[in-house]
């Protein structure tokens, strides 16, 4: 287990930020972290890399506590922090030897260095200070800075905030290359990159866990799916809510209606078996999986 959170909670004055969340991440796990503003994604991603005491529970990394041996999970810890402090007097050269030395990364660190700057794509801006590069930039040496020394588990806080569409799909591949011998948890408000980047999703409402699956499994959960269908006569809403297996039903344009359901196949049978009793004509039948962004906004409200 790379990352095993357990009750973990943060509470600012009366507010509970974080409120007794639970969680476990393997290696190779690409996990994308929603919520809406406020939700405590933040805090909870300074509470697991240790730059933030919870006010209860527990988060280990690697299999050391946080609380307890807080150099060695950060000797296996990339944190890029959503405010991104970066020194912005530094050449981006000068500010990565900084990091390496801090990290004590030794003779190792100039090859290093050059690698990463490659990985990110920061060459071409390498011999300015940070102050003088664009905002998209300075999170590709944020993001730099914290592969740095090849931790087991990086921690994004909204990696790709910023970036223009080519950045964006230069880092979500560097990111998505990553995962696959490293443990990536990343905050974003953009669901296309979570179906894109993500093998699962841990969504956080109120600083309270409301959904921790995959992005597939969760489209196909209660009310997640639904069939759009099209009958050739006029049909009641309430003909439609009472076959087997529909959680709701809304209706579309002309005589088409849209059925969510947790079974799919099941609606599909109930209403072929339903036009086929009462002497209705199907004229097309279509199942289809709510976006990802419908799902969360469904969750959230
Ligand atoms: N230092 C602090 N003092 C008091 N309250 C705080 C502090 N830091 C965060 N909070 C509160 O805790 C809650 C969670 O904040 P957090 O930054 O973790 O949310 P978030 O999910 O990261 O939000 P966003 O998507 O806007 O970045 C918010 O209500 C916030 O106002």
């Amino acid at each position: 287990m790379s990352i095993q959170v357990s009750q973990l909670s943060k509470t600012y004055g009366e507010q509970k930020a974080v409120d007794g969340i639970s969680f476990a991440l393997n290696k190779g796990e690409i996990v994308g972290f929603l919520g809406p503003n406020g939700a405590g994604k933040s805090t909870t991603m300074k509470m697991i890399t240790g730059y933030l005491p919870p006010s209860g529970g527990q988060a280990v990394v690697s299999g050391f506590d946080v609380a307890k041996e807080p150099l060695e999970v950060r000797r296996r810890v990339g944190y890029l922090p959503e405010a991104n402090p970066l020194y912005y007097d530094m050449y981006v050269k000068e500010f990565l030897g900084f990091a390496a030395s801090v990290h004590g990364l030794g003779k190792a660190a100039p090859e290093r260095i050059r690698n990463i700057i490659a990985l990110t794509g920061l060459e071409p801006e390498s011999k300015k200070k940070i102050g003088a590069l664009s905002k998209g930039y300075k999170q590709r040496v944020g993001l730099a800075q914290a592969l740095l020394h090849d931790p087991e588990v990086l921690i994004l806080d909204e990696p790709t905030s910023g970036l223009d569409p080519n950045q964006l799909a230069d880092i979500r591949q560097v990111i998505r290359a990553l995962g696959h011998n490293k443990t990536v948890i990343l905050s974003t408000h953009i669901m296309q990159e979570v179906e894109a980047m993500c093998s699962r999703v841990i969504i956080i409402n109120k600083g309270q866990i409301i959904a921790d699956d995959t992005v597939q499994n969760l489209q196909q959960q209660e009310g997640h799916g639904y069939i759009q269908v099209t009958f050739g006569e006029p049909v009641a809403a309430a003909e439609l809510e009472q076959l087997p297996e529909v959680v709701r039903v809304a209706p579309q344009e002309g005589n088409t209606w849209q059925l969510f359901t947790g079974n799919v196949e099941a609606v599909r049978k109930n209403l072929l078996q339903f036009a086929l009793l009462n002497n209705r004509n199907i004229l097309s039948l279509q199942s289809n999986s709510q976006s990802l962004e419908a799902i969360f906004r469904q969750l959230t409200k």
